[in-house]
């Protein structure tokens, strides 16, 4: 199981994806994704210069040392490049050991917990009209959750709503960072409203998500997180910028919507403070991001102490090496709460190839030995690397503010 080459692949069908393959002395390869949603090329390189050299000559089976060696070892520890690519390593090695044990890679975790993987999907529109139309639309797809996103009246554009009707929502949008507006008053008044209606239109049992990106202040969130009390979400994501940890604690205290949070977390040390004093309700960094599976599974266990289940990121920059390995993950994980499902184009699945399947709003994982996702480098080669920015976000007045 000694590693003989480790290189990346570049690809852009549709959108960027960086992707690690490590291949040992005995033919048996791993695949690990590295996107980092518009830091593409941030993480090419550090793995480039840095850690495929070190890997060489390596015994693949050593998952832990080579994790230890790469985090402790690099001096410099956490943040979201040096995260991304310890974790592309993390996947890919986690592959290997899963096919040269013939296992699919859930069951080298632990095995099954439960039979199938609930997800959530994207329900976006201009207004709350159009969202509740593609509310339906998803419903009779089978899926059992929605994030509910719209425009707000006197906002010309809104994170997470699509240009138009039925178009699937990218958030790396143009080459250099486009500009929209926000006015907190404007959302905060409006979207209370749009809760009300899927209630009202779909019942109870519809699990409604809701996802504010990091836009309030602490005391602005708690009055988001009162008021929507009645329509019982299933939760409120990233309502603050969670840099500073004790921000929950005043959401936490006004109300009992839960919250979830995490995904620009990489580290265990992002949530010791929000876990340890039960602010949150739901962790959401991705196995890409967060050190591949030998970390996240250190999250999911601290987690777990607190009754706090997982609901990993899944929109389309996270590959679908990602997320064929986190429907292992899931399948596993025994504080297993969502996975968040954001189809990837058609052309995606020409470039990928995956075994899980999706029934009825859930995913089932599959059986083949590894996480079961692989790449056409051939093809991949046919869509070369095309710069792509997020947004930023400015107040009515100009104030830079958080997107
Ligand atoms: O909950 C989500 O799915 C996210 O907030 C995404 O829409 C991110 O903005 C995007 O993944 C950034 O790269
Ligand atoms: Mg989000």
């Amino acid at each position: 199981m000694i590693i003989s080459d480790a290189y990346l692949i570049v690809t852009s069908p549709g959108r960027n994806f960086v992707t690690l393959k490590i291949v040992t002395e005995s033919g048996v390869y791993g695949i690990g994704d590295a996107t980092l949603n518009g830091r593409e090329l941030a993480v090419v390189a550090y793995l480039e210069e840095h850690v495929l050299p070190t890997l060489i000559g390596r015994d693949a089976s050593r998952i832990e040392d080579i994790w230890h060696f790469l985090y402790r070892g690099a001096y410099w520890r956490r943040g979201p490049v040096t995260m991304s690519a310890i974790a592309a390593v993390d996947l890919a090695l986690w592959d290997i050991k899963a096919k040269a044990a013939g296992m699919p890679l859930y069951q080298l975790l632990g095995g099954k917990s439960r039979e199938r993987v609930m997800t959530y999907a994207h329900c976006t529109g201009k207004d709350i009209d159009a969202c509740l139309n593609e509310v339906d639309k998803h419903v009779k797809l089978g899926y059992r959750a929605v994030r509910v996103q719209t425009g707000v009246p006197g906002i010309p554009t809104t994170y997470g709503v699509t240009k138009k009707a039925g178009e699937r929502y990218e958030p790396a949008d143009s080459e250099l960072p486009s500009e929209n507006v926000w006015s907190t008053e404007k959302y905060l008044n409006h979207v209370p409203k749009l809760f009300a209606a899927v209630r009202e239109q779909f019942g109870e049992d519809l699990h409604i998500l809701h996802d504010v990106h990091h836009r309030l202040t602490p005391i602005e969130a708690a009055r988001l997180a009162k008021e929507v009390e009645p329509y019982h979400l299933f939760w409120l994501e990233d309502c603050v910028p969670a840099e500073n940890q004790e921000s929950f604690r005043l959401i936490r205290q006004h109300s009992t919507t839960p919250l979830a949070v995490g995904e620009v977390f990489n580290s265990i040390h992002d949530y010791r403070e929000l876990l340890e004093a039960q602010l949150i309700d739901y962790v959401r960094t991705p196995l890409s991001h967060g050190g591949g599976i030998t970390h996240v599974r250190r999250i999911a266990d601290l987690a777990s102490l607190y009754h706090v289940r997982t609901g990993f990121h899944g929109a389309t920059d996270l590959s679908p090496v990602c997320l064929g390995a986190a429907i292992h993950f899931d399948t596993w994980v025994p504080n297993f709460g969502i996975q968040e499902h954001m189809p990837h184009e058609a052309i995606v699945g020409t470039v990928f190839s995956y075994d899980y399947e999706f029934v009825d709003g859930h995913f089932i994982v599959g059986e083949t030995p590894g996480h079961g996702v692989d790449i056409d480098e051939q093809l991949a080669k046919q869509y070369p690397y095309k710069r792509a920015s997020l947004p930023v976000n400015r107040l009515e007045d100009g104030t830079l503010w958080h997107w």
